[in-house]
Order: C-alpha cells, then sequence, then structure tokens
C-alpha cells in the first residue's frame, strides 16, 4: 500500500492523505480487496442505521468486483443501490450502467437490495435528474468509481458542455451534455454525481486496470488540473477522507 498526496492539516500541521493507493498483484487479489473494502463499510453503517447506501459506476473495469460483492454475507434488505452515472438508455438496456448493476451485483446474497435504477420508460431526464436527487438526500456510505483514458470519471468529462456550472453546482446529480467528448463514445447525454455530490460520500474507491490508467491517474495528479482531469474531484471530501485508489496491472 503507498501513501500518497500530502497537504498540510492546518489543526496538526500533519501531512493529510488525499488518497491511498492500493497496488495489487493481480486481477483477484484486486477483486477481493475492493469487495471486502465496500462489504466492510457497508457492515459497518447497518450496526449503526437502519439502512446502508452504495453507489456504483459502470465500465467495464468493475464487474468483477460487484461480482465478488454480491456473494458478501450482509443484510442486503437494508441496503439500497443507486448509481454514480447513468448513461441516458433503459436498464434494460446491456450498454446501460443499470444493466451491469443488476448482472453483477444483483444476484446470490446481494439479490435482496433494493435498486434504484436513474431511467425508466416514459420518465424524460429532468424527471431522471429530479429522482436522483430525491434518493441522494440520504447520504451514501460507500462509493465506487471509475476513470477513463481521458481522466473523466462518472460522466464528468472534461471539455464537455456546461462545464463550469456542472462543477459548480450545489446539487448532487445533473444532466450532463457531452456531445463531442471522445470518452463519452455514443452516450453523450448522461446523469452524473456532480463534485458537491461526491464530497458527501465518506467512503470513496477508485478502481483501476492496467498500465494506461495508472499513468492517466499519475498525469491527472501532477497536473493537478480539475479542468483536464475530472477524475481529480474524486479525491475531495466533506468528511476528510482519502480516495482508496485500487490498482492493478
Ligand atoms: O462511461 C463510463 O465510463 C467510466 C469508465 O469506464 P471504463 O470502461 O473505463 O472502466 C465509468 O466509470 C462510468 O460509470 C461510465 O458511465
Amino acid at each position: 500500500m503507498v501513501d500518497a498526496g500530502s497537504p498540510a492539516s492546518a489543526r496538526t500541521n500533519m501531512p493529510v492523505a488525499r488518497h491511498v493507493l492500493h497496488v495489487h498483484p493481480n486481477r483477484e487479489v484486486w477483486t477481493w480487496a475492493a469487495a471486502v473494502s465496500i462489504a466492510a463499510d457497508l457492515r459497518r453503517d447497518l450496526t449503526l442505521q437502519p439502512r446502508a447506501r452504495l453507489l456504483l459506476s459502470g465500465g467495464t473495469t468493475p464487474g468483477p468486483v460487484y461480482h465478488a460483492l454480491s456473494q458478501a454475507p450482509l443484510d442486503w434488505e437494508r441496503v439500497d443501490v443507486g448509481l454514480v452515472d447513468e448513461r441516458w438508455l433503459l436498464p434494460d438496456d446491456p450498454e446501460s450502467n443499470a444493466w451491469l448493476v443488476r448482472h453483477e451485483l444483483l444476484q446470490d446474497h446481494a439479490a435482496p437490495a433494493h435498486f434504484e435504477p436513474m431511467t425508466q420508460a416514459g420518465r424524460n431526464i429532468e424527471g431522471a435528474v429530479a429522482t436522483a436527487n430525491a434518493h441522494a438526500r440520504r447520504e451514501a456510505t460507500v462509493a465506487v468509481f471509475g476513470m477513463g483514458d481521458d481522466g473523466h470519471t462518472a460522466s464528468l468529462f472534461p471539455a464537455m458542455n456546461d462545464f463550469e456550472r456542472v462543477m459548480k453546482s450545489q446539487r448532487d446529480y445533473v444532466a450532463i451534455d457531452a456531445s463531442g467528448c471522445p470518452g463519452a463514445r455514443e452516450w453523450p447525454r448522461r446523469i452524473s454525481l456532480t463534485p458537491h455530490g461526491i464530497a458527501r460520500i465518506p467512503h470513496r474507491l477508485l478502481l483501476l486496470h492496467g498500465e494506461r490508467k495508472r499513468a492517466v491517474f499519475e498525469q491527472a495528479l501532477v497536473s493537478g488540473d480539475l479542468e483536464r482531469w475530472p477524475v481529480l474531484t474524486t479525491l475531495d471530501s466533506d468528511h476528510g477522507t482519502p480516495l482508496h485508489v485500487h490498482w492493478y496491472e
């Protein structure tokens, strides 16, 4: 484990880590380490309050972790599962983030969890954003983030339309127009957590795989330029807790 990022705390003068990098030897260890960490956060929260809340990303990276997590013996009936972001696709579309969550996580032990997909037939994007913000009134316990090779996280893309408005929004979720952003691929219309929404989450994991993504993340840290590298938003928390980055080659 490598501890990194070190602005000094004003009160103690001790360095405060903004992220902790966990380097794993292979995919299996990465998978189980991340799943065990998420399960531990949920279990702890379930001892303190009636329900816990888990927010998940989509994409090609986190599937194995969700699958492993589905085998955790938790009181899943008391867990609400929401999304960090969603492409403007219905949940039964295999390219939607909801589809990934349903097929990889909401199985086995985790089947009884309460899932909140963002999109629904007949719901327009404003309605979907309003519903996501209503769910977000309850603070999430833990969130899982990914990162694209362009440095985007959630659906916060470098050079997306209305970048300033989105990044400064005081709402947890907003609609995204990422037209012209290559990283958004064929889904420029999206819904995403904002930096404000991300900062409210005490436990944040960033799942990375491969040399390319590690190099992108390190380049982002060195640059410190949030506009070019929106993934940097995951470092900041109102709780003062570090981002846990799990990586394997
Ligand atoms: O489009 C998205 O991409 C990111 C990163 O995905 P990956 O395939 O590079 O792992 C993902 O975190 C996000 O949820 C998704 O909407």
